[in-house]
């Protein structure tokens, strides 16, 4: 079964209490940042801090994922460090093109080997931050079979555009569109960006109901008040679940008939309705709408 990555939740490597109480807040991926949430005089004991958050709080409900430093500015002793303590997934952060992944990838290996840890264990995701960036995106999304995902980092990437972010996000439509069609083509999950104004849930409502209609697996959020909000969006209605489950009964009962075609109240139904269909199951479980052994 697919991972579910409806937020990932950036917490700021430096902040001890935060760092202990991420795993409260329900975040499908707990992000821990040790790049732009960090001043320069703290990258080194957020690097210990988060090494042993890793190694001693329990984490295991959600998916950990630490944002390093470039490679150039401290990236090397960040992947050491957090490779070392088990992090799932390494997130590289204003990724330009398919040979930063290639570069911080190699680094990751040779880690392994030196500790003994098994091969490709580590997983990957590119942050895309820049126009050059998402340019290269679909070549990004294929460099490395470690990857999982890629993301948009909106704020960096506005900038680097010499625009400002909207209510309305057209400013972010290509880059979206781009990034999402490249994670596809590649198979992996496509992770929307952050929305920085906690306070304004009525804002932040608005685009999460947008990305989840472009298809996005989830969103970055900076703030554990935003994740609820991201999971009732994402969240199937009744109906939409009630259906699911009727796509997967006739399914189950062709095959058991050992017929390919399979129709449902007249209709056919084809392999994308019932691929759609578990994904609304898979959505209704996380939700807790449904139990794990409903269907
Ligand atoms: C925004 C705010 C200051 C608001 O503080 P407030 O204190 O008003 O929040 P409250 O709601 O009052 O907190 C209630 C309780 O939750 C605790 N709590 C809050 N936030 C928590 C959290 N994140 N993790 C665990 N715990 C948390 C808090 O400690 C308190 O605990 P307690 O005291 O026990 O009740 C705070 O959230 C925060 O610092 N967020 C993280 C910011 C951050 O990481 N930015 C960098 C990543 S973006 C970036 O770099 C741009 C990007 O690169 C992105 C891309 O690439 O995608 C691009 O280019 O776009
Ligand atoms: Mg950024």
């Amino acid at each position: 079964m697919e991972r579910l990555r409806r937020t990932m939740m950036f917490v700021p490597g430096a902040n001890a209490a935060m760092l202990r109480d991420a795993p409260l807040y329900g975040a499908d991926s707990i992000m821990f940042d040790l790049e732009d949430a960090v001043s320069l005089k703290e990258k080194d004991s957020a690097r210990t801090l988060v090494h042993f958050a890793l190694r001693t709080f329990d984490y295991s409900k959600s998916e950990t994922v630490v944002r390093i430093n470039s490679l150039d500015a401290g990236g090397k002793l960040d992947v050491e460090a957090m490779v070392l303590a088990g992090v799932d997934v390494i997130r590289l952060p204003k990724t330009e093109t398919a040979q930063d992944i290639v570069d911080v990838e190699e680094v990751i290996t040779e880690v392994e080997t030196k500790y003994g840890i098994e091969i490709g264990r580590t997983k990957m995701m590119a942050a895309i931050e820049s126009a050059e960036g998402v340019l290269n995106a679909r070549e990004i999304a294929k460099a490395s079979t470690r990857l999982i995902g890629i993301a948009l980092g909106a704020e960096d990437y506005v900038t680097n555009m010499k625009t400002k972010r909207y209510p309305d996000g057209q400013e972010l439509f290509f880059a979206r569109s781009y990034i999402l069609h490249s994670a596809r083509a590649a198979g992996i999950a496509a992770i929307d960006t952050v929305y920085s104004d906690v306070e304004n849930v009525g804002g932040f409502s608005r685009e999460v109901e947008l990305i989840k209609q472009l298809g996005f697996d989830g969103k970055s959020v900076i703030n554990p008040r935003q994740i609820p909000i991201v999971n009732h969006i994402y969240a199937p209605t009744e109906k939409e679940i009630q259906h699911a489950k009727e796509v997967i009964w006739a399914i189950r009962e062709a095959e058991e008939k050992g017929s390919g075609v399979i129709s449902l109240k007249g209709k056919m139904v084809d392999k994308p309705i019932v691929e759609r269909a578990e994904r609304v199951i898979a959505l209704a479980k996380a939700a807790k709408l449904i139990s794990e052994e409903d269907i």
